[in-house]
Parts: C-alpha cells; structure tokens; sequence
C-alpha cells in the first residue's frame, strides 16, 4: 500500500496542505485555509487600538486553526486513509517571531497581554524596526563583528534581532515576560510534535547563527546593556537540522488534524528554502527565485563567499552540509496587488468584470501588446523596502516618466520590470561576489504569470525552468515529512524521487533583451541615486512621516 506526507505552507495570508505521495511526489489533496485576522497593519483587534506605520502582526491560534481545518480538509479531499500518513512538514514565513512562555503559551494569548501590540508575532513584512536594525548594523561594524560579512554587510529590520531589540525598547515588560523569542516555523512544530526545536535554517539567516553560535554577551550589552542575556535567555534551544524528525505528532495534534498520533513531525522550515526540494535544487549552482508576495532567491553552493547585500550564507541553511545562499525582494506580487486595487480605473475593473478576468491578467494582456520601452517609464521596485542588495526598508517606490498620455497598463507593466530589474541586481552580485548563477528555477505563486515570466527570462538573459507543481513550497515540506520519515536517506534522495522541474519553459529573446539592457542601466543609475545616499530623500520623507503620526 502506497504511504502518504502532509506538507503545510504557511504564507502571509493563509496556510496551505496538501497531500503527497511518497515515491513519486504525487499532489493527491490539498487545502487552503485564510488566517481569520490576516496581516494586522492598522489596528489591533482586541482593542481597536492604531498601530503606527510599517507594522505588521498575525495571531498565532490563525496557525492552529489551519492544523484543524486545512489539514482534514485536504486529507478528505485526497481520498488517502488517515493511517497511510507516516510524516507531516511544515514551512513558514520567515523572520516571523514571537514571544512565549516556557511552555509555549504565546503572550498575546494571556488576558494581562491581549491588548499590547507587541505581544503579538511579528510578521516578516513588520518593517518598523529598521532603527534597531541600523544600530545592530553600526555596532556590528565599528566593532568588526566577524559574522557581518555572512550577511552582506547587513542584517535586516525583518530579522529576529532588530525585532527583539525593538521589543525591548518598546515594551520593556513584555520583554521580560519573555522567555522565549521564537520562530512562528518552530512554534508550530512544537505544537504539533510536542518539542521545542529551533530549526537550522531560521537559526542561521534569521537569528545570527553562525558556526554554531550566536552574536556574544558583549555585543549585545554594546547594544543596549538590558539586551546582553538576548540570547542566553531568549533564543538559546536545541538546533534541528532539515528534514530531521523532531518528534512524534501529539495526541491533541492528531485530535486537530484526524492524522495518526506517533507519525513524524519535521523541525520547521521557510516558506523558500524549503520549496529547493521541490525543485530539485539541493546541489550546487541552482537558483530558485520563490516568487510570491515577495521573492526569496535561494542557491546551495560549496563555495563560501560573501556577497554584498544578500540575506545570508549559512552552512545547512538550504540542505545538511552545503552552503545555502539567499537575497530577496521583500515586495514584488505584493507592489502588483498594490496597484491592481488602490491604482486601476473603474473602466478597468468593469472590463476586467465584463471578460470575466482577474485584474493582473487584463493589466498583463494590454501592456503585452507594447513593445520594450514604449511606456517612457522606469521603476523602482521599492514598495515594501528593500531587502537586497541595499538592505534598506526606508527606501520608497519611484516611477519615473509619467506623464498624461501614462495608462494603467503602462504603470503596471512598469512595475512588473522594476521587480525583474531588482532580481538582476541581485543575481549580478552574486556574480560579481564569485558565485556563479546558472539559470534561474521559478517557484510560486507568480510562475502562473506567462508575461511576468517572459519579461524575467528577457531581462536577466536568462532561460527559466518551472517547478511542475503549483504549490513549491507546501510539496516541498511534504519532501522534508517524507525524509523525517525515514522513506529517504536525505534530502537529495527525497527531492530526487518527489520533486519535478519543466525545463527550459521561458527563453530570452535577443532583440528584448538589448531593448532591456538599456532601460535596466536607466535603472541602476535611479537605484544608485536613490539607494546609495546620493539622495536621502526617502529616509527624509519617512523620518517626517513618523513624526507625524506620533504627535
Ligand atoms: N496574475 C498575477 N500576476 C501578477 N501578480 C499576481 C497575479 N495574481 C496574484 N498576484 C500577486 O501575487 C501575490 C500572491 O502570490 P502567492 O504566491 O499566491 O502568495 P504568497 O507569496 O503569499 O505565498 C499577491 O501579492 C498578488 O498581488
Ligand atoms: O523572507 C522570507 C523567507 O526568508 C519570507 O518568508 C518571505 O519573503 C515571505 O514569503 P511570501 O512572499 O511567500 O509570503
């Protein structure tokens, strides 16, 4: 009889299961289930109170109920017997900590704490802390941190230092009812395996672990000298490795979820690294651009170097004994979305209702009819910060060249190419650092966009493979489930057997890639101007904006 995994995908705004066999990696169910709270941007549920700008929480029972409804409702869709499971993985968003007591009880669930906004989990997207990120950057470099360079220079607002650091500052208390600051990824493996196992790959790009330790006592008191016990205190806890078993699944877990109890539950993993397996990428040279709300690029290589402005290299941190690279852009799907709802027209929401299309296709096909550059418009894919290579999330988004003969098609082809641009960017840096990209593997939510794609295998010169399944990141935690198992000896072995790439889907063509090679020098020279200090405007514009909303 055939076994069966349950890979779970938490992203943004909900999370996914899907069923897999093991073997041929075949999706036989699978389930959606949206976060009853989503993302908390403006006010704080339980007391209506207004959070102020680039702040971003969810609630952490959201995540239970996904375990509770997703879950059964995928394995009722499949088909498949509860008793053929023999593993389930899951994967996160990531950095996405939160505070809880020792026995995992997270602080914004006890009634002393339901109304402080920051006893809540900090999403990945909760970019206020980019003030403690430039201290933590400042103090790591006048005291030449030896891990810095691990992370390009810099660490980022998103990560689980800026955020701690940023707790306490802010709500001190809360700080010290923490006793743990965890990962929203290894919290949910807690609950579900009943142990508490901080998974190698948050560890490493998120929390600053670096040959096995963290930043020293030192450091951190040079940050603030109530930060010194941070880690000690905070974050000290058993490491996991990728696709290791961290325990059985809970009798209360297996109440939730109708799987069976005792199965094996797999230490935690991000919603990126994770979807290498699907891919088939866990050897060396292989870009996986993730491409979503946000895009993730992610390589393994056996070469260790350091590439200005990428997120992290972390021996383990993709799969067990190689290095993991990753950058990223922490909007791009996100900037579409952005401009679909607050900048279409009504006349293009009424021809969008009339043809019976989504937005992002109607905007896709009118602005596919026109050639490269015919819009006069460039760019910058800033809208959500920047996470590489300037690690800044006060930088803005530009569009440069409006004028009244601009239509929506145009601006939102714009902003399709800004994001193509920026994942060059990268890619060229990681060039140019030593480690060679080859071509690019696309996984997520935005691989269904044919014209996006095009328009990335024109402007990185590059062809693209697709993943085969539509749900990267959710199959490949299924493969990470399938390992914990024990059906594979490792990764590679489980990604070999269950993973699936179409090659060579999208090719560049050589007459749109000269057209682009022009623009995208337009936008480095914006990129530079903006982003390297010629010009500070946008740090001005959000120091006035923060004074505006304290006062
Ligand atoms: N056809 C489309 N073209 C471009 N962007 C799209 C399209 N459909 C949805 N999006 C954007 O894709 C994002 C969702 O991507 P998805 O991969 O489903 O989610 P996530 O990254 O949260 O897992 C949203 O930000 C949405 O605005
Ligand atoms: O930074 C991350 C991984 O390192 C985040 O998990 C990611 O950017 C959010 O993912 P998504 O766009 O799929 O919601």
């Amino acid at each position: 009889m055939d076994s069966y995994v349950i890979g779970v995908d938490y992203g943004t705004l909900s999370g996914r299961a899907v069923v897999v066999r093991v073997g041929d990696g075949a999706t036989v169910g699978e389930a959606v289930h949206d976060y009853r709270h989503g993302v908390i941007e403006r006010r704080l549920p339980s007391s209506g109170a207004a959070l102020p700008p680039d702040w971003a929480l969810q609630v952490p029972a959201d995540y239970v109920d996904v375990l509770k409804i997703a879950v059964p409702a995928a394995l009722a869709a499949s088909g498949v017997p509860a008793s053929s499971v023999i593993g389930i993985g899951t994967d996160f968003t990531a950095s996405t900590p939160m505070p809880v007591k020792a026995d995992g009880t997270p602080l914004c669930e006890l009634p002393e704490f339901a109304d402080r906004p920051h006893a809540y989990v900090k999403l990945w997207k909760h970019h206020s802390a980019q003030p403690h990120a430039e201290r933590i950057n400042a103090v790591a470099a006048e005291r030449g941190e030896p891990w810095l360079a691990r992370y390009g220079g810099r660490i980022s607002s998103e990560w689980e230092f800026a955020k701690g650091l940023q707790l306490l500052e802010e709500d001190p208390e809360i700080y010290a009812a923490t006793d743990i600051w965890i990962e929203a990824a290894d919290w949910i493996v807690w609950k579900l395996g009943g142990t508490y196992v901080r998974n190698a790959c948050t560890a490493g790009y998120k929390a600053i672990r670096q040959d096995g330790a963290y930043p020293d006592k030192d450091y951190l008191a040079a940050l603030n000298p109530e930060f010194a016990g941070f880690v000690e205190e905070k974050l000290a806890g058993p490491i996991g490795a990728l696709g290791d078993r961290a325990g059985g699944l809970t009798a209360e877990a297996a109440a939730w979820t109708g799987l069976p109890a005792g199965i094996a539950v797999c230490v935690g993993n991000v919603d990126a690294h994770v979807a290498a397996a699907t891919a088939q990428a866990t050897r060396p040279g292989r870009m996986v651009a993730i491409m979503g709300t946000s895009t993730c690029h992610i390589m393994n290589s056996d070469v260790l170097a350091e590439v200005p402005g990428m997120c992290g290299v972390v021996d383990g941190g993709i799969v067990a004994g190689l290095w993991g690279y990753e950058a990223g852009q922490s909007g791009v799907g996100d900037i579409f979305g952005w401009f679909v709802e607050h900048g279409a027209p009504a006349s293009a929401h009424e021809e969008a209702a009339a043809r019976g299309l989504d937005l992002h296709d109607l905007l896709s096909e009118r602005a596919a009819a026109q050639p490269v550059g015919a819009h006069g418009l460039i760019a910058l894919d800033w809208h959500s910060g920047n996470r590489s290579v300037l690690v800044d999330h006060e930088l803005s988004g530009v569009i440069v060249g409006l004028t009244l003969a601009t239509r929506p098609e145009d601006i939102y082809r714009a902003l399709l190419e800004s994001t193509a641009f920026g994942t060059r960017t990268i890619i060229e840096t990681f060039e140019a650092a030593g480690v060679p990209v080859g071509d690019l593997i696309i996984a997520g939510g935005l691989a269904k966009n044919a014209f996006l794609m095009q328009i990335y295998a024109d402007v990185t010169g590059r062809t693209l493979d697709v993943l085969a399944s539509a749900q990267g990141s959710a199959v490949g935690s299924a493969i990470h489930a399938a390992v914990a198992a024990g059906a594979y000896p490792d990764v590679h072995a489980g990604a070999d057997a269950m993973g699936g790439v179409q090659r060579a889907v999208y090719r560049p063509d050589p007459d749109r890639k000269a057209a682009y090679d022009e623009l995208y020098a337009e936008y480095v020279t914006l990129h530079d101007y903006f982003g390297r200090g010629t010009n500070d405007v946008m740090h001005r514009l959000k120091r006035i904006q923060r004074k505006v909303h304290a006062s």
